[in-house]
């Protein structure tokens, strides 16, 4: 079947979705649609139905955004996945409610992703391993100081399936002294599946909204470039893949610094110049960094693709990490007093990743060849004042 399918009147599954709606909030016209990239034909699914499951770990903002395109998609294509995607939700009560009950009941994620209605198909589940069971493609997208707990209880023996496959849409990194890992490659470590990576210009409410936009996935085989292609392409959702898996995760979690650099700027009363000045130099830190400690990775990614140039403009316009170092600036208050204040429970990445990125590289001793990424660290973690940003780059 190919993407453009119609819905299939009967799934697979034994919930009732006859009243299931798949439609983006914005319909763009079919001609002004890109081809689609996905072939006729997805490689097999290791299941006796023959299909694909797909499952989503994460449901903040980003998560139910991605939850919301898988789920239309399987829907679409019911002869090659699951109509029922599951997406693990950590449980919290909310006026006086179990969240995942809300979602099922309203298909709306009143906590993270508010107004956007949610597909009938997709299952707010509480416990990961029944989230997990059976599920081929596995979606990471919690956010990153929450890895390593859902690691230790997916690798508990059978709960995953043996030949599942994982993405990585999780803006970090991981260090340990002198190492510094993507968290695709700490998947792949820890749970042993392969994993590609998702990352782009993707301010996760704009998706939700189907306002057009295009997402970067690197893939370590064409066979999980073909199967991450076919979960997420959407008219309103571009995917381009890449061999490039260490680029596109780097992209993602370096311009994290970069915008709260462009945050401390706008904080500053500062103009476009200098915010510019930031961006260009920010890039050129982003793929220095990248080309120097990860072999084999690409110029290209950050110069041509969604998850490089184009990720980091939007971060450094629209973004939460923007945000709050603006208010950083203007206000001098600790990033977790303003991550409480302003981000609604949702969670500030840019500071951990400074921290993260600064470590690494005053362990290689390297930190004078990244000016703007040590810069950015010394003001959120050493009191420099924010106006010293510009000196010395
Ligand atoms: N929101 C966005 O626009 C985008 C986010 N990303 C990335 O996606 C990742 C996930 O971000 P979001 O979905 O935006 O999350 P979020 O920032 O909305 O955070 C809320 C999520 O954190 C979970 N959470 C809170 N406390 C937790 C705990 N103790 N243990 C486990 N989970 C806990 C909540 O259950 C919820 O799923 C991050 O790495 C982020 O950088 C990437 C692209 C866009
Ligand atoms: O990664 C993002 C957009 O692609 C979102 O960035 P923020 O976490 O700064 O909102």
């Amino acid at each position: 079947m190919s993407a453009q399918s119609t819905a299939p009147s009967t799934p697979d599954v034994t919930k009732d979705f006859s009243d299931l709606e798949i439609s983006s909030t914005v319909t763009t016209p079919a001609a002004t649609r890109p081809s689609s990239p996905i072939p006729a034909a997805l490689p097999p699914s290791p299941l006796a139905s023959g299909k694909h499951k797909i499952c989503v770990i994460g449901s903040g903002s980003w998560g139910s955004a991605l939850a919301k395109i898988a789920a239309e998609n399987a829907w679409k294509r019911n002869d090659e996945f699951h109509s029922e995607v599951r997406m693990w939700v950590r449980e919290k009560i909310v006026n006086g409610k179990p969240l995942t009950h809300i979602i099922n009941r309203t298909h709306l994620n009143s906590r993270y992703l508010p107004d956007i209605k949610l597909p009938k198909n997709l299952v707010a589940t509480p416990h990961l391993k029944d989230v997990v069971k059976d599920a081929t493609l596995i979606v990471f997208v919690v956010p990153h100081q929450f890895l390593h707990t859902v690691l230790g209880e997916l690798r508990k023996p059978g709960v995953l399936h043996p030949q599942a496959r994982a993405i990585s849409a999780i803006k970090g990194v991981e260090v340990n002294g002198t190492d510094i890992e993507t968290f695709a490659s700490l998947i792949e470590g820890k749970v042993g599946t392969p994993c590609s990576a998702l990352s782009g210009a993707n301010i996760a409410l704009e998706v939700a909204m189907g306002q057009f936009c295009e997402t970067t996935i690197g893939c370590p085989s064409h066979e999980d470039s073909l199967l991450w292609s076919a979960v997420f392409h959407a008219p309103t959702f571009r995917v381009n893949a890449v061999e490039d898996v260490n680029g596109v995760s780097l992209g993602g979690a370096l311009k994290n610094i970069v915008a709260l650099a462009a945050g401390f700027v706008d904080g500053l009363g500062l103009g476009g110049n200098t915010k510019a000045a930031i961006l260009r130099i920010g890039l050129s830190e982003m793929t220095e960094f990248c080309l120097e400690f990860f072999e084999g990775s690409q110029r290209e990614t950050f110069s041509n693709e969604s998850a490089g140039i184009a990720d980091l403009i939007t971060t450094c316009y629209g973004g939460r990490n923007r945000k709050c170092a603006e208010e950083f600036a203007k206000t001098g208050q600790p990033f977790d007093v303003i991550e409480k204040k302003l981000l609604n429970g949702q969670k500030l990445q840019g500071t951990a990743t400074a921290e993260e990125v600064h470590n690494f590289l005053r362990a290689r001793k390297r930190t004078h060849a990244y000016p703007l990424f040590e810069k950015v660290y010394q003001i959120s973690y050493e009191g420099l004042p924010p106006k010293a940003l510009v000196q010395g780059l």
